[in-house]
């Protein structure tokens, strides 16, 4: 049974992409290992229990103090040190990076043993990780399209690169295209995110922007508003007070029905969620993390905006007026709405997972080794 080693960790945006590739290996009969460190091990709960757990000692300098810091290389040392021998042991047949610090050691040893392998960026941005082993692997495999270096510049030459897409949930995959029906003079859903951990701008300002909307429309909103755990008492009491039909959580577990019901989605353009979006097919309002490693969020938005799928407004300029404009150009143009939802789905990757798992697969198989070459 050929072995897949997957190396991931730190978030759930580098963890979530890599479970769907670990199911879609399993599916085809391959035995799956995760690397990742004690960090990553807390999203690992997720993964299928076929999928074995192998913590590796890493670190990063961008946390902790001067001490902590100091030692960043002896850990890292030590986790490519144990990798190396653990893969000349288990002889995984490819690696496969999907960025976070913690895939550090199983990426450097694979590098050591000559292991076919490959990294896959979530971001329109290569992130650090990524970066350090680009021009080290044997395809780069891209969520977001297209996928520069940071300032822009392309990816490294003499390596195969391939617009993948994002892995997306089943539950997002199973409502792939689902029908769309534009805003009118009827009850309408909108759907307010701020990717895993929610995010404080939108509480701040996307309550005001739906206050502010004219009536009839303003009675006619059902909001979904997801607010970080300490912004949920005052955004409820917002709604509540304006007369505005909200539902108000610190996460949704149900994003891929919302958002198939939604009439407008209002969000960040974390990578995942933009694939959601992109998956289900619905017009979007994105407000791109400011502090992004690199900006990535605005470029993980770029491919919407340019298809005419979303409208982008930078951190800089969110207002509540700004937006309110920006919800009317959406909800008063059910034919404009409609074209948005269907340039959003047109940027659908929704086969990503068996996408990446049929070039893991060819990685191996010397028939296709040779005239690999089908790239973006
Ligand atoms: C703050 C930050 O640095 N975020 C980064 C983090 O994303 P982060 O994990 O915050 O965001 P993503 O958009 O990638 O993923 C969020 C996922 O959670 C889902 N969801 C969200 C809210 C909710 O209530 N329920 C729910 O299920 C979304 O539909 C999506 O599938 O890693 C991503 C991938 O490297 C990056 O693109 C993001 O920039």
């Amino acid at each position: 049974m050929p072995l897949l080693m997957i190396a991931a960790g730190g978030t759930g945006g580098h963890m979530f992409p890599a479970q769907s590739l670990a199911e879609a290996m399993l599916a085809r009969g391959w035995q799956v290992k995760l690397a990742t460190d004690a960090r990553g091990a807390r999203y690992a709960g997720g993964f299928p229990d076929a999928v074995e757990v192998q913590e590796m000692s890493s670190a990063t300098f961008a946390r902790g103090g001067v001490l902590a810091r100091a030692v960043v290389p002896l850990r890292i040392g030590a986790g490519a040190l144990g990798a190396t021998l653990r893969m000349m042991k288990e002889k995984p047949d490819v690696v496969v990076g999907f960025g976070g610090y913690p895939a550090i050691p199983a990426m450097a040893a694979a590098t050591l043993l000559r292991i076919p392998r490959m990294i896959h960026e979530q971001n329109g941005v290569l992130g650090r990780v990524n970066q350090v082993f680009a021009s080290r692997v044997d395809r780069i495999c891209c969520g977001t399209w297209p996928t520069t270096l940071p300032g822009g510049a392309s990816l490294p030459e003499g390596t195969e690169i391939y617009h993948t897409g994002n892995p997306v949930r089943r539950a997002v995959h199973d409502r792939e295209g689902a029908p769309y029906i534009p805003p009118g003079d009827y009850p309408m859903a909108m759907l307010v995110m701020g990717g895993s951990q929610g995010a404080r701008i939108l509480s701040d300002v996307v309550p005001e922007a739906i206050a502010a909307l004219p009536e009839p429309q303003r009675s006619h909103i059902r909001v979904s508003h997801q607010a970080r755990p300490e912004d949920l008492e005052r955004v409820t009491a917002f709604y509540a007070e304006a007369g505005i039909n909200a539902d108000v959580q610190s996460f949704f577990d149900d994003v891929p029905n919302r958002l198939s019901e939604a009439q407008l989605v209002i969000t960040r353009s974390g990578a995942s969620t933009v694939a959601d979006i992109s998956v289900i097919g619905r017009p979007a309002i994105l407000v791109p993390f400011a502090a992004a490693a690199a900006d990535h969020q605005t470029a993980n938005a770029r491919g919407l905006t340019e298809a005419g799928a979303a409208i982008m407004i930078p951190e800089s300029q969110l207002t509540a007026q700004s937006l309110t404009e920006q919800i009317r150009l959406v909800l008063d143009n059910p034919v404009g709405s409609q074209q948005m939802a269907r340039a959003a789905l047109a940027c659908g990757k929704p086969d990503a997972a068996e996408t990446l798992a049929d070039l893991v697969e060819d990685l191996i198989d010397p028939a296709n080794k040779t005239e690999r070459g089908t790239q973006t």
